[in-house]
């Protein structure tokens, strides 16, 4: 590195220390030993990925740890990071100014700064949002006190969270008619329901999927309010290492409220005001207990029912956390907001990259591939764009990285393992497709998508063990009609059929 008058100046720059930047970083460090790469994060701690398995061709299960940054400076040492948050990014001088009023000139720069939860209410202190560990330490010091709240949003924290809770009282109010949109239909949605009024299980099931550690996740005294620095987001196993128990002493206790939203949430003291006003809620509008029991705050829903609760859990999706650090670059967005990157992860802007969940993937994809803020895409999106930037850099030509060749997912939803491949949901196939269906209750379920006898598109909840036989089968293309029924069939062995 040579330093300027203008400031310390580096080949390579990354911003963000989530899985997405350290990733790009690692990869760079390697492809380049006699560079220093500079790693910015807003973050006193980087998340680093450790114990990469390879399931199968696409699906991946690996470990994800918080660690201090001087650990990663350890494993590389050309990586040198610097713990400030970028405040202003002037992209046609090739310049960073960071919060601690240094300034620093790239010739290639990768943005990943992640997300933030999109709130269904900004600013109300009764709203919270989880994404990093300081937001996932308030929501868990409020539950510690709480006998009731509304969970809002059917996606991945959602569903987490209404499994998790304990000793609380969750009304979950969702905008569609089955739970889970965002993984399932309402087939899997009713098959994971009964697990919603089951007790819940002491011990987790074994399941071959990423791990998530945070260190000293109990002992801290945190503010109930979420620090506003933005941290790394969480990942699988979050919980974990968190008690995530109300004041009661019961175990489940959820309630679903489906097609509806929040209309409007009424602090207690104004919610008493308007109760005295006559004419303020039309009849329809009915508090679902007695107005004498009394909360913190009162969430309205479009159904007309009003539920008061201690606090409202805002579960409800993120937003690529483009502003205010870039405001001033005439970057392209996508329609979600974030920093449209073509097929070698370039942004709008010259020899700038983006990776993770601040990016939105422009290229044509392939049509069993589709982009989703996952830990995965980060990792897979860190790494291709490191290789991007390595290419350019030495002139070279680079193809797709085969990750972008299939959509794939596994988690855990309710104790039961999940994958999810390609068009899992027949996302934008309209009616041109055909389900198969395979249910066992309680222990599995098996939903296919075909299209012109062609598989699309799987979902796998429970021990199926057929992950890897159906990414070949929508990998390669095989027409299947000829199999018919017997493709979902327990007592065919479909393995020896295709493996
Ligand atoms: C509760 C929760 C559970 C999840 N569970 C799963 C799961 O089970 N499976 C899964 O695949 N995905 C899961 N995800 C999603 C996954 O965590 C994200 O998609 C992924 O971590 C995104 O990584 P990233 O590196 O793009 O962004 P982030 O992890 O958000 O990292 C962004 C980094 O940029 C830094 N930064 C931001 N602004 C600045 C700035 N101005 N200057 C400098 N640095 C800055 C931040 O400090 C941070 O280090 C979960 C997310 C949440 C919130
Ligand atoms: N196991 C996993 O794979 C997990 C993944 N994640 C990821 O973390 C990120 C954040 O998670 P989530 O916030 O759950 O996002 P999400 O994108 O998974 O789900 C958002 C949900 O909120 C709903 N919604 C949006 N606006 C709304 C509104 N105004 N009112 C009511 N509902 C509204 C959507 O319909 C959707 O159901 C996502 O990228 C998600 O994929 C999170 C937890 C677990």
């Amino acid at each position: 590195m040579a330093a300027t008058p203008s400031g310390a100046r580096s080949r390579f720059v990354v911003v963000g220390g989530g899985i997405a930047g350290v990733t790009c970083a690692e990869k760079l460090a390697m492809e380049f030993p006699s560079e220093d790469i500079f790693l910015m994060t807003a973050s006193p701690v980087i998340k680093a990925v450790t114990n990469v398995r390879q399931v199968s061709k696409t699906l991946e299960e690996f470990d994800v740890e918080e660690q201090p940054s001087s650990l990663l400076e350890k494993r590389y040492p050309n990586i040198k990071v610097i713990q400030s948050g970028v405040e202003q990014l002037r992209g046609d001088e090739h310049k960073i100014f960071t919060e601690d009023g240094k300034e620093y000139v790239y010739e290639k720069l990768c943005l990943c700064a992640g997300a933030k939860p999109k709130l269904i209410s900004e600013g109300n202190p009764y709203v919270l949002g989880i994404r990093d560990t300081d937001s996932a330490q308030a929501f868990q010091k409020n539950l510690a006190q709480a006998e009731r709240i509304v969970v809002v949003g059917n996606g991945g924290i959602a569903l987490e969270l209404v499994y998790e809770i304990q000793g609380c009282e969750v009304i979950w109010a969702i905008k569609d008619k089955a739970i889970g949109n965002t993984f399932f239909d309402a087939g899997a949605a009713e098959f994971l329901i009964p697990k919603l009024s089951a007790e819940k299980q002491e011990t987790p099931i074994e399941c071959k999927r990423t791990k998530y550690t945070m260190e000293g996740s109990e002992e801290k005294e945190r503010p109930v309010a979420a620090s506003d620095k933005l941290g790394s987001a969480l990942g699988p196993d979050w919980h974990e290492g968190l008690s995530l128990k109300g004041t009661k002493e019961f175990s489940h206790k959820v309630h679903i409220e489906v097609l509806c939203e929040v209309k409007k949430i009424h602090l207690q003291q104004e919610f008493l005001q308007l109760q005295q006003t006559s004419l303020a809620f039309p009849k329809e509008v009915k508090n679902v207990e007695p107005d004498e029991v009394l909360w913190p705050v009162y969430v309205e829903l479009t159904n007309g029912k009003i539920y008061g609760c201690n606090f409202i859990v805002s579960a409800t999706g993120v937003v690529p956390n483009v502003t205010p650090f870039l405001a001033g670059n005439n970057f392209a967005l996508g329609e979600d907001g974030g920093l449209k990157v073509d097929k070698h992860m370039h942004t709008s802007l010259p020899d700038i990259y983006a990776a993770g969940d601040i990016c939105t993937a422009s290229w044509e994809p392939s049509p069993v591939w589709h982009q989703m803020r996952l830990w995965t895409q980060a990792r897979q999106m860190g790494w291709y764009a490191a290789k991007c930037m390595a290419a350019d850099t030495l002139g070279e030509s680079i193809d797709l990285d085969f990750s972008f060749e299939l959509f794939a997912h596994v988690t855990k939803f309710f104790n039961y393992k999940v994958v999810v491949l390609g068009k899992y949901n027949a996302q934008g196939l309209g009616l041109d497709h055909e389900l198969m269906l395979r249910c066992t209750k309680g222990q599995e379920y098996v939903k296919v998508v075909m299209q012109s006898g062609r598989m699309v598109g799987a979902v796998l909840i429970g021990d199926t063990d057929l992950e890897e036989t159906f990414e070949n089968l929508i990998l390669n293309q095989m027409d299947l009609s000829a199999y018919g029924e017997d493709l979902l069939n327990p007592d065919v062995d479909i393995e020896d059929y295709f493996d």
